[in-house]
């Protein structure tokens, strides 16, 4: 448990002294609680001392009072105090969090750690951040309130402390053992947590295909026997617990019989006196109840412990490489290359999918990667922006390797249209905006007009303050797409990457996307993985990728000439009048 404490305290940043401090006043505060027992055990003996006098009677009374205001007074501020902690400190963490995800590459996102990612984000945060302050200021006041009953024990009689240590010490033990099971069924249990969550991800992201395919019954049966697994988890998990309480309270009521016997064969035998045994009375019920509580606490804590661990392994995966400071160069008239790929290797795991490829691009030129599905076209691309680092070889641009130059300056000359586009649930305007959060509303409107979507927008009830949905769920997929593009004209990189859609929107559409992506394209250097004919054949230079090398490069002129897999693709392309990659 002490343990949970010091993880809590290793995660609260800067808010650490906060949570010190309230320690400090929960100690005072646990103190301040028992001080009218002690007080009525003064005024007790010296009653039966017949040493009570009006004016000691008034001194303790006005104590007690005093001790429980002051007992209000102190909980209040360590309330506020550690409350306040829990609040701010997870805000920031959130944030922490955020921008570490930000920094890992994109594989973590794609080996199935999404499940995981969710449910730290929602589950685990939030339990520990409802949970942490008010359970860490119990286990304290526990522990406090639990030395202090036993000092007081030594100060009745130092036999009667040495057995109430010893009782103690044996709950602790039971209390070790209740530890040990909670903790191993908790990781269980929030495992399953994880499993659920992936389960329910998966489920409402692929109820397209499941509606299509009359799977309702198969994925609804895989999603209720997850809920039905979490639920035995749950029931396992309290089943395992309860008789570990069970034993907790036999040792109390054995620890308080035990005690109250010793406390009576040592009045009896004149080792204490009456004033003593009967204030060791007023105490007894309470002597080991700190203790009792605190271990019904138990299965929260550990629960608390595992959200914890999880939030650490997140936290702990490692980040892209980030500690480049040189800069691009920001001139776009030198004689160099805009984007050069050398000898360069890349595995996904073990899986090797680009072997040796070397290419240069010029600025302000158009260059197409062609090649069948799978051959590692997208790699590529995803190596330019670091999504991933390459495994040998480099990649430079203009002449600096990226891993040499900070993320952000990266990103700042790359824009990306994507096939799959995704908007935020928000406004379109702040979905534009993100290409350029400091834009102006007619800089906003300007690109809007130039990607092809202002009119469409004005057309919407609340036009540009219109709310899409989850990933841009209210539009179709060519307003999508606009919208996107729309976000890289702001955004006026001067790299574009463009994975061209192979699905077939309408012709309406389509016209409208091809003329925002010469918008877009209009003076930039472009790198598109191409599938359409007619953008290969304008393209300046064609790299033909199969099995993560590059088969064969030039002009669609200069490769149709020649026999190989190019004039086999123009081939079947233009018999098939639709590029079959
Ligand atoms: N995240 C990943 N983890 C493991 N393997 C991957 C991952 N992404 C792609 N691959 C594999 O790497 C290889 C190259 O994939 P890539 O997506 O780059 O090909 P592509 O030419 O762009 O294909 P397509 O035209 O179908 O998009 C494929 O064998 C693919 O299965």
């Amino acid at each position: 448990m002490l343990r949970l404490i010091n993880k809590i305290i290793a995660l609260s940043g800067k808010y650490k002294w906060r949570i010190y401090v309230a320690f400090v006043f929960s100690f005072v505060k646990s103190m301040l609680l028992k001080a009218p027992v002690c007080l009525s055990f003064l005024a007790l003996n010296r009653f039966l001392e017949r040493r009570m006098t009006p004016g000691y009677c008034v001194t303790l009374f006005g104590m007690m009072a005093a001790s429980v205001i002051l007992q209000i007074i102190f909980q209040n501020i360590a309330d506020r105090l550690q409350s306040g902690a829990g609040y701010l400190m997870f805000a920031d963490l959130r944030n922490e969090l955020g921008v570490h995800l930000r920094r890992m590459p994109m594989g973590y996102f794609t080996e199935g750690n999404i499940g995981k990612i969710s449910s730290v984000l929602s589950t685990d945060m939030v339990f520990v951040e409802e949970n942490c302050m008010t359970a860490i200021a119990g286990l304290m006041s526990d522990i406090f309130a639990e030395i202090i009953m036993i000092l007081f024990m030594y100060y009745i009689n130092p036999v009667l402390g040495v057995a109430a240590t010893i009782i103690a010490a044996g709950m602790l033990l039971v209390g070790k053992g209740m530890e040990k099971e909670t903790l191993a069924d908790s990781v269980t249990r929030q495992e399953q947590s994880e499993n659920l969550t992936e389960a329910v991800l998966d489920f409402a992201e692929g109820m397209g295909i499941i509606k299509t395919y009359n799977l309702l019954g198969k994925e609804s049966k895989e999603l209720s026997g997850n809920f039905q697994k979490s639920c035995d988890t749950n029931i396992g998990f309290e089943e395992n617990h309860a008789p570990w309480q069970r034993w907790m309270g036999i040792a109390y009521g054995i620890g308080t019989v035990a005690t109250l016997v010793s406390g009576y064969a040592m009045f009896a035998n004149h080792m204490i006196s009456l004033g003593y045994f009967i204030g060791l009375l007023l105490f007894l019920f309470d002597l080991y109840s700190p203790m009792k509580v605190l271990y019904s606490q138990l299965a929260r804590l550990t629960v608390m412990n595992s959200c914890v661990d999880r939030m650490q392994e997140v936290f702990e995966e490692m980040e892209l490489p980030n500690d480049g400071t040189r800069k691009i160069s920001e001139s776009k008239t030198h004689a160099g290359n805009e984007i050069e790929f050398k000898n360069v290797d890349f595995s996904y795991g073990k899986k090797q999918v680009l072997d040796q490829i070397s290419f240069a691009v010029k600025p302000d030129t158009m260059t197409a990667l062609v090649g069948p599905s799978g051959s590692g076209k997208s790699t590529i691309a995803s190596l330019i922006t670091r999504f991933w680092d390459v495994t040998g070889g480099t990649v430079k641009v203009r002449g600096v390797d990226i891993r040499e130059v900070p993320l952000a300056e990266l990103m700042d000359q790359i824009s990306m249209v994507f096939q799959r586009v995704y908007l935020f649930e928000d406004t379109i305007y702040n979905n534009i905006c993100i290409g350029r959060p400091d834009a102006t509303e007619e800089e906003v409107a300007e690109a809007a007009k130039k990607a092809r979507c202002y009119d469409f927008i004005m057309n919407l009830p609340d036009g540009f303050q219109t709310v899409v949905g989850e990933g841009g769920s209210s539009l179709s997929g060519g307003e999508k797409q606009r919208i996107s593009i729309a976000r890289c004209i702001l955004k006026d990189a001067p790299i574009v990457i463009l994975d061209e859609a192979t699905a077939s929107v309408d012709v309406d559409n389509e016209s409208y996307i091809q003329e925002a992506i010469s918008e877009l394209c209009r003076g930039k250097t472009l790198l598109v993985i191409a599938h359409r004919l007619n953008t290969i054949a304008n393209a300046d230079h064609i790299l033909v990728i199969e099995n993560g090398r590059i088969v064969q490069r030039g002009t669609h002129d200069e490769l149709v000439q020649c026999e190989g897999v190019y004039r086999n693709f123009v081939n079947v392309r233009t018999r098939m009048k639709g590029w079959s990659a």
